[in-house]
């Protein structure tokens, strides 16, 4: 596994398009207890029972952290109104503030990894998210100076102007107990919940000036992880909708095959509006190879492509054959070339039977990527390669060997003769520092790895 890991390092990636600041807050049972009695246990369960899609007021917030706690699974909901943010400030003191987004957690891991090149772009780009970047040579911020194409530090090239957005993170840990109301709730698994910021002025694009770079920019790299389609709103209010920067998000995809038909890797996030979860995977998953996503964004995708009752059973189960099921809905629906799913007790690919890789070369990717995110699990951070031997100090989940029993009955019940279907447990720590970006790293992990072993095959 080491030699794989060893070639994914002589990779240069391209990622796009999102960079936040995450003001993480660990969770006490305090903090819950006090967010009851403030806006009360009754009022709380009927806004559950609503299930808000965003937050717009304090109580869809308290209703979906709650709702997470109790099923215990990862949650992003956007914050649409503005004036709540003092709310927030108010109430939780961020015990930690550091980098975020797909490409912000995704560049530093994989500079940290001393891959060859890492270029990273989002729109904006403020002194201080700059200052969150790893200062290394090998992570760069394109910018176009007299005409062209530099490649710079990010430090070296923010603009003073830019805005900065900011999600909390809310960590929690498995085994926390509350009362609502009557009802005792205990934590079955350890997580996050994100409060995402969505404000007008950061549009999800290239800039137009260097989108005339991008086929130079794919030319340059080996390969391309794009994310943060979540945040593009319905409208906005230029005018401007979501078809229009999804038009502009396909145009991006390519003009970075253009010159090099690049794999590109989407990391799929949460959206909740129905309505521009669908435009999102019918628009960008059909230009993408390779889909990225955990047990809760499967269920989503599932419930948009028209498939509720198979999606509830993912999200509220977590069964190993629905989710192989849902996986194959996806792949052939979309049209990818191979899809990853992140689940808190196993990881999963699930390709055609074409595809170049074998069986246990895919397994072995699946390997990298969750040696990586227990390896972030445990040290909070992933600083150097030698950090990738914590990681595999770390051991499976306790459910390790049901995981692949349960995946021996499903390969006997379903169809799988077109599809090779590989998964494998999880190392999963059981005091993570944090769980914010584990999804990334694995994901950034499954994808470079994958390339590498294409490109030992000579089919890549
Ligand atoms: N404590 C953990 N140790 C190792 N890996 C973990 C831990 N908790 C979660 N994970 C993995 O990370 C993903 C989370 O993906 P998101 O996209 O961030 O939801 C989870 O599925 C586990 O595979
Ligand atoms: O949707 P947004 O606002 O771009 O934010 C994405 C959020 O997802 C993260 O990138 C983490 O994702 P994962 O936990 O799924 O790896 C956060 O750092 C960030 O706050
Ligand atoms: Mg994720």
């Amino acid at each position: 596994m080491i030699d794989i890991f060893q070639e994914a390092q002589k990779l240069s990636l391209y990622l796009a398009y999102n960079i936040n600041v995450d003001a993480i807050v660990y969770l006490k049972t305090e903090h819950i207890e006090k967010l009851i009695s403030e806006l009360g246990a009754e009022n709380i369960r009927r806004r559950m029972d609503e299930y808000p899609r965003e937050i717009n007021e304090p109580i869809d917030f308290v209703a979906r952290l709650i709702h997470a706690l109790k099923t215990g699974k990862p949650m992003a909901v956007p914050l649409v109104n503005e004036k709540i943010h003092t709310w927030f400030d108010k109430r939780f003191k961020y015990d930690v503030e550091r980098m975020g987004g797909q490409v912000g957690i995704i560049a530093n891991l994989l500079a940290n990894l001393d891959f060859k090149k890492v270029i990273a772009y989002s729109p904006v780009l403020a002194k201080r998210q700059a200052q969150m970047f790893v200062n290394k040579p090998n992570l760069l911020y394109p910018v176009v100076e007299n005409g062209k194409l530099v490649l710079k530090k990010p430090i070296e090239a923010y603009r003073e102007n830019d805005p900065i957005k900011v999600n909390r993170i809310f960590e929690f840990r498995k085994g926390m107990r509350f009362k609502l109301g009557n009802e005792i709730i205990e934590v079955p698994h350890s997580g996050r919940f994100i409060v995402a910021s969505r404000f007008e002025s950061i549009r999800i694009e290239t800039k137009e000036n260097l989108k005339p770079f991008l086929p130079e920019i794919g030319e340059i790299v080996d390969g391309a992880i794009l994310s943060g389609y979540q945040g593009i709103k319905k409208r906005y209010s230029d005018g401007k909708d979501a078809n229009y920067y999804l038009r502009k998000a396909k145009e991006d995809i390519m003009l970075l095959k253009r010159k090099k038909d690049i794999k590109v890797h989407v990391e799929f996030a949460s959206i909740q509006d129905r309505e521009l979860r669908k435009k999102v995977i019918y628009n960008i998953f059909p230009l993408a190879d390779s889909v990225g996503m955990d047990e809760s964004e499967i269920a989503y995708i599932l419930n948009s492509l028209g498939y509720p009752k198979l999606a509830d059973r993912i999200f509220n189960y977590n069964r190993i054959e629905d989710t192989v099921l849902g996986g194959k809905i996806i792949l052939d629906e979309l049209n990818l070339e191979i899809l990853q799913i992140h689940t808190i007790y196993y990881l999963m690919y699930i390709t055609h039977k074409d595809n170049p890789l074998s069986e246990d070369g895919l397994r072995q990717s699946l390997e990298i990527a969750t040696t990586l995110a227990a390896a972030r699990a445990f040290l909070g951070d992933i600083k150097s390669p030698e950090d990738f031997k914590v990681g595999l100090k770390v051991p499976y989940n306790e459910y390790g060997e049901f995981v692949k029993l349960r995946f021996e009955e499903a390969k006997r019940k379903l169809r799988m003769k077109e599809y090779k279907v590989v998964i494998i447990p999880t190392r999963l720590v059981k005091n993570p520092v944090s769980t914010v970006g584990l999804g990334d790293t694995i994901s950034a992990g499954a994808f470079s790895s994958y390339l590498a072993l294409l490109r030992r095959k000579g089919v890549y």
